[in-house]
């Protein structure tokens, strides 16, 4: 379990994290969702006691970072991929680690194989493809066998084929009731990854959801409906929160009305129908779209901002 209590971080002048406060439970991956620049790194740094915060606290398994007595065993963590000695092999980059505290040689060759780096162990680190380089990453983190996983944008540069093996191993690790919190800039990657997100942008929260929400959310309400009787239709479900667009002799596009309620409507009054369809914004439009949002929030002053009503927008 990772808590972050009114987290805040400022460099200077400039406020990296701001009054962020979330947890993240064990035995689902959550994702750490943001836009380049919103805070993600700074947070994680944080969670590792990298980085004091300016105030707020941020706990994992209800200890500050330092004040784990084996902080290995407790928290596995990939902030950047490359720090690793480029002169050693992979198996020695390993066992050094694991020497620091203890951990027998055979966990060294458990995580090798875990990682599916067999082949490329007894290679050096240095002449490592970035994929490779984040297995060893990811090896080290879980060298310890820990109960919670913080990982950056692990999935950054890797092939498809890459991208699909983290996603399971990050599945997986969670299902064993690990608490597995992985950040990344990409909706679509972490809807196929995680259960839960914590969106945050200009480092502040924005969302703390679960996908499944965030995924019904996106794909809210707008219908499209194709029928021969447009001008009938268009006049039954008309409404004050419904907005009713057309840019196609005979087609619909509504927002405000569920297919059900517009499909009953039609019912009733006889509109026969051709198409009745629910339109899902994709998820990283609608990751944008939210994201957006702060900064034009950020960007005008209040005053000048036009009244815009949540969910209304066409
Ligand atoms: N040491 C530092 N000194 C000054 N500003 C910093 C420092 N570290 C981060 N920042 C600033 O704080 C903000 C948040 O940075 P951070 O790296 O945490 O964001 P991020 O969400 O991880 O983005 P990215 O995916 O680009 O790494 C950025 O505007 C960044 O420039």
């Amino acid at each position: 379990m990772i808590e972050a209590t009114a987290l805040t971080k400022r460099y200077g002048p400039k406020t990296a994290v701001e009054d962020l406060s979330f947890t993240v439970k064990p035995g689902v991956v959550t994702g750490f969702l943001g836009p380049n620049g919103a805070g993600k790194s700074t947070t994680m740094r944080m969670l590792l006691g990298l980085d004091a915060p300016t105030s707020g606290r941020a706990v994992v398994n209800g200890r500050s970072y330092a004040d784990h007595p084996a902080p290995l065993h407790e928290v596995g963590a990939m902030l950047e991929a490359r720090a690793i000695h480029t002169g050693r092999t992979a198996f020695n980059h390993l066992l050094a680690l694991a020497a620091t505290t203890g951990i027998p040689r055979s966990r060294v060759e458990e995580v090798i194989e875990l990682v599916g780096l067999r082949e490329v162990a007894k290679k050096r680190a240095g002449g490592f493809s970035l994929g490779m380089g984040q297995r060893l990453g990811i090896a080290s983190a879980l060298l310890g066998d820990p109960a919670t996983l913080i990982l950056d944008e692990p999935v950054n540069g890797l092939d498809p084929e890459g991208i699909r093996w983290i996603r399971d191993l990050l599945k997986s690790l969670a299902a064993e009731g690990r608490t597995v919190f992985v950040s990344s800039h990409l909706m679509s990657e972490m809807a196929l990854t995680a259960e839960h997100l914590i969106i945050v942008g200009r480092g502040r929260l924005i969302a703390d959801t679960s996908v499944e929400e965030f995924i019904r959310e996106a794909s809210n309400n707008t219908v499209r409906v194709r029928t021969p009787d447009a001008g009938k239709l268009r006049e039954q479900i008309a409404g004050p929160d419904v907005t009713i667009t057309s840019d196609e002799a005979g087609v619909l596009t509504v927002t405000g009305l569920s297919s059900e309620q517009i499909g009953r409507t039609a019912h009733e009054h006889g509109v026969a129908l051709y198409e009745l369809a629910n339109q899902q914004a994709s998820l990283e439009e609608a990751f944008m779209e939210l994201t957006r949002d702060v900064v034009e929030y950020q960007a005008v002053p209040s005053a000048s901002r036009p009244n815009v009503t949540e969910g209304n927008a066409a």
